[in-house]
């Protein structure tokens, strides 16, 4: 099974409250929800491999340590994922990106994809699928079934607020990916929003209700 962790920094807890408020605004919201995801970032890469390179400092030759291993390409869930992404930028700013389209049908939930374009390398890269809600689980589970389709393996799922029943849904549809959050939460209400949550990701975001 893939592993599960609650990324529970005090400064990623003080931001989350923020944007939970209902009366945030739309641009306070973006600015935090990228503040989130670079603070994320930063404890999400903490197991990135590293390598022993020889250099030259204005004082002697030295050995010191840079990254290595598998490059990353991050990979939004359109819409609301957009918002996450200029944050890990500033952390692995050489990152690809690749996009996945998809909506969730109001009424029943289900997840529909519209749009996928993706870097040619995605089988080589570490890939950080990014959304800011995990609810059913049904949009992440068809977005990494897409990314597998196209050869991906090394799969990593980073988003701001889980509901328990997205989780599980996710771990058996895909064990062998990490799942990354800032808030496990309690619940999905009857209409398949996370409870206490921060309403519609998306529309927050962007301001479109
Ligand atoms: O886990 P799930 O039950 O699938 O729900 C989560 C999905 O719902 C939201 O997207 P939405 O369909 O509202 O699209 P949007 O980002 O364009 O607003 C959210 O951004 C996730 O992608
Ligand atoms: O609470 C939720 C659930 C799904 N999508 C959202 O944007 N919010
Ligand atoms: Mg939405």
């Amino acid at each position: 099974m893939g592993k599960f962790q609650v990324i529970d920094h005090p400064l990623i807890q003080h931001k989350l409250t923020i944007i939970r408020e209902k009366e945030c605004g739309t641009k306070v919201f973006r600015e935090v929800v990228d503040e989130l995801a670079m603070l994320m970032a930063y404890e999400i890469s903490r197991d990135m491999p590293t390598e022993n390179i020889e250099i030259e400092t204005p004082i002697q030759l030295t050995t010191q340590k840079t990254l290595a291993g598998k490059k990353v390409a991050i990979v939004p869930i359109l819409r609301a994922g957009l918002g996450m992404v200029d944050g890990i930028l500033q952390l692995i700013p050489a990152a690809k990106v690749g996009h996945v389209g998809l909506y969730r049908d109001e009424e029943t939930l289900e997840p529909h994809e519209y749009f996928v374009k993706m870097p040619e390398d995605i089988d080589s890269r570490q890939l950080l699928v990014v959304d800011p809600m995990l609810a059913t689980g049904g949009s992440a589970i068809m977005a990494i079934d897409s990314l597998k389709k196209r050869g991906a393996s090394n799969i990593k799922f980073v988003c701001i607020v889980s509901a328990p029943e997205g989780v599980k849904a996710l771990q058996e549809a895909h064990p062998d990916v990490d799942i990354y959050t800032a808030a496990l939460d309690d619940y999905l209400n009857e209409d398949g929003y996370i409870v206490p949550g921060l309403g519609d990701a998306g529309d927050r975001l962007f301001g479109t209700k």
